[in-house]
């Protein structure tokens, strides 16, 4: 019997009570949810977490208003791709900038790897711990790896890498140096170059009115040091500064302490393969007498087991012998050169030959008609005389027999006089052909080995010319030729003005300072810009008191001579470092006394020179 409508009524009863306890229980479910997911997006965004502070402070008698919180979690969705930009951005500069740094070739592998993946990672808020323990442990490594350059010139020549913050800033048309250089841009519209005498006596070379492009000007610094001194850093604030960097590197010698032994068990694993590789390119180098005591204590050294301190010193030998090699090999080439040049010379002397001896055969066609012409006289008095037929035929095919030897051999030699005009015609072409190519090459490869051995920059020699000419020099210095100091120059201060003024203008400076010392050099002497900021100077003609006047001499020139810019006066500096060759010396020992020196030098105040 069908349910009657009251028991109908009761059921539907029944189903509401229980419906209305499933929304009830999944309202608590949802609830509690919503509780979860606020603490997890706790910290997320301000104007979220402030919405969301009552239910996570479990405030339940607290009102939430939902719509506020649909709104700004839109917003917040909105916010993240462009936070994750610069989330991007600032990883993808300190990985540039931990790259620039140098390190190791396995380093920088791991850190072009971390850097590819950035992009995939970035966007996902769990995978921040582990990319940024990895960034930290790639900071570590790259921190450890370079730490162990030396840091004094020699490390910096290898390439100082930017600051970080010069790096970050890069391209940000905030950036102050940016702004220096713009208005300094207009200063060189504006401005005439002005120099006023300065201390060089007579047989020196003043800085010219030239020299200053104008770009800078050069004023007298007299009445003008307060505003000096407002401009550049102070020498109290560089000692602080220099001391600051000395105490951030001891911290950073004793990080790498720390993580010596991983290191160096790293290091171990490919010192065998690095040997090996080094030794195979030593000997395949043929090395010319004067660097071979070198050449056998790097092979020395590398067979004794290299060690993580001396593998740049190592691999910059090695380095140099190379360089030295193919300089040789260039040398050789050229008298290879110079050889061509006198075959050529000599089959060019064989043309007159040749004309002459073309005069010499027309002689003789001109003897052959002669003789021709002889034998018909001959024959036709013959003719008059002769009565015998007989004899009178035989003179006759005499003389004809004689006519036709002559006739062919004057054919003969008509031909060949033809044949050999053309083939000297053609000989002097092909000797001019050569001639050219030969201009050409000597042109090329002295054009590439002036490229080769000068800075782009100053237009200086550079350090590899300086390792050819102090190998040459070094050979008679050690035969007693001649004296030889050696002083190594170091701007001061200057990663604080490129800091301060932008570093197109420090290369400025620098080409400055390259005429400057250029103006000092002589024949027998050196000067070129050794990398960085620092400039060699070699003397072979003086005594080592002369050669300490006369840096002196520049020291101070350059030390009073104020740059202008912005229209105010700027002093530059840079310290020396000086040392004579002496007995048992070699040019790493010399070389190394003139840097001690120059560290004595730039402890001291700078602005100064030490002598070894
Ligand atoms: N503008 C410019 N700067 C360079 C060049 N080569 C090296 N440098 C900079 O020279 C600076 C050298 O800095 P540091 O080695 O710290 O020496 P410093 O600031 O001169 O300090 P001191 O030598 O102790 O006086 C670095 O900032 C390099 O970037 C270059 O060719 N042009």
């Amino acid at each position: 019997m069908a349910a009657s409508w009251r028991d109908k009524y009761l059921a539907a009863l029944d189903e509401q009570e229980s419906q209305e306890r499933r929304f009830q229980h999944q309202i608590k479910q949802l609830r509690s949810c919503i509780d979860h997911l606020s603490q997890a997006a706790d910290g997320i965004d301000p104007t979220l977490d402030e919405l969301l502070a009552p239910l996570n402070k479990k405030k339940s008698s607290s009102r939430i208003n939902v719509e506020d919180i649909t709104n700004a979690a839109k917003q917040v969705s909105d916010r993240r791709e462009t936070r994750i930009g610069v989330s991007q951005d600032a990883l993808n500069a300190l990985v540039d900038y931990l790259k620039n740094l140098n390190p190791s070739r396995s380093v920088k592998t791991d850190l072009n790897k971390y850097q590819g993946n950035i992009g995939k990672r970035v966007g996902k808020l769990h995978a921040y711990p582990q990319l940024l323990r990895e960034l930290s442990e790639l900071h570590a490594a790259t921190l450890d790896n370079v730490i162990h350059k030396r840091p004094n010139w020699m490390a910096s020549l290898l390439g100082a890498p930017p600051s970080f913050k010069e790096h970050v800033n890069e391209g940000d048309s905030g950036n102050p140096a940016d702004d220096t250089t713009d208005v300094f841009e207009q200063d060189k519209a504006n401005d005439d170059p002005i120099i006023e005498e300065g201390d060089l006596s007579e047989e020196e070379t003043p800085l010219e009115p030239s020299v200053i492009e104008g770009e800078y000007h050069i004023v007298s610094t007299e009445n003008t040091e307060e505003d000096v001194d407002n401009l550049l850093v102070s020498s109290d604030k560089d000692v602080a500064s220099f001391e600051q960097s000395d105490h951030q590197s001891e911290k950073h010698t004793e990080i790498s302490n720390r993580s010596g032994i991983d290191k160096h068990s790293k290091f171990t694993k490919i010192e065998d393969k690095i040997s090996i590789i080094l030794t195979e390119m030593l000997d395949s180098v043929d090395v010319e007498e004067c660097v071979k005591e070198k050449f056998s204590q790097s092979k020395v050294r590398i067979s004794q087991g290299l060690n993580w301190y001396e593998m740049v010193a190592t691999l910059e030998d090695v380095r140099d012998l190379f360089l030295q090699a193919l300089c040789s090999a260039n040398q050789d080439f050229e008298s290879y050169l110079e050889n061509i040049d006198t075959a050529l010379s000599e089959l060019k002397q064989l043309i007159p030959e040749q004309a002459h001896h073309n005069q010499l055969q027309k002689a003789l066609v001109g003897d052959i008609q002669q003789g021709l012409s002889e034998r018909s006289t001959a024959l036709v008095e013959n003719l008059d005389q002769v009565t015998d037929l007989d004899v009178l035929k035989k003179s006759v095919a005499d003389h004809v027999t004689g006519l036709a030897i002559q006739l062919q051999n004057l054919d003969t030699l008509s031909t060949r006089l033809a044949e050999s005009s053309d083939e000297s015609l053609l000989l002097k072409q092909k000797i001019q052909e050569l001639e050219d190519n030969q201009q050409k090459l000597k042109q090329e490869l002295s054009e590439q080995k002036h490229r080769a051995l000068h800075d782009v920059l100053t237009g200086l020699p550079n350090r590899d010319f300086y390792n050819q000419w102090i190998y040459k020099k070094y050979s008679l210095w050690k035969n007693g030729e001649h004296e030889l100091v050696i002083s190594i120059c170091d701007v001061d201060n200057f990663k604080s003005f490129n800091d301060t003024y932008g570093h197109q203008t420090g290369d400025r400076v620098l080409k400055l300072i390259g005429k400057l010392l250029g103006s000092i050099k002589k024949p027998e002497n050196f000067v070129g810009r050794y990398g960085g900021e620092e400039f060699i100077l070699v003397f072979s003609s003086q005594e080592v008191s002369q050669c300490e006047a006369l840096i002196e001499k520049v020291r101070k020139k350059l030390a009073t001579t104020s740059f202008r810019f912005k229209e105010k006066p700027v002093t530059i500096t840079a310290s020396f470092g000086l040392a004579q060759f002496t007995l048992g010396d070699s040019i790493e020992t010399a070389l190394k006394r003139a840097d001690d020196a120059l560290y004595k030098a730039k402890a001291n105040g700078k602005n100064c020179l030490y002598c070894a």
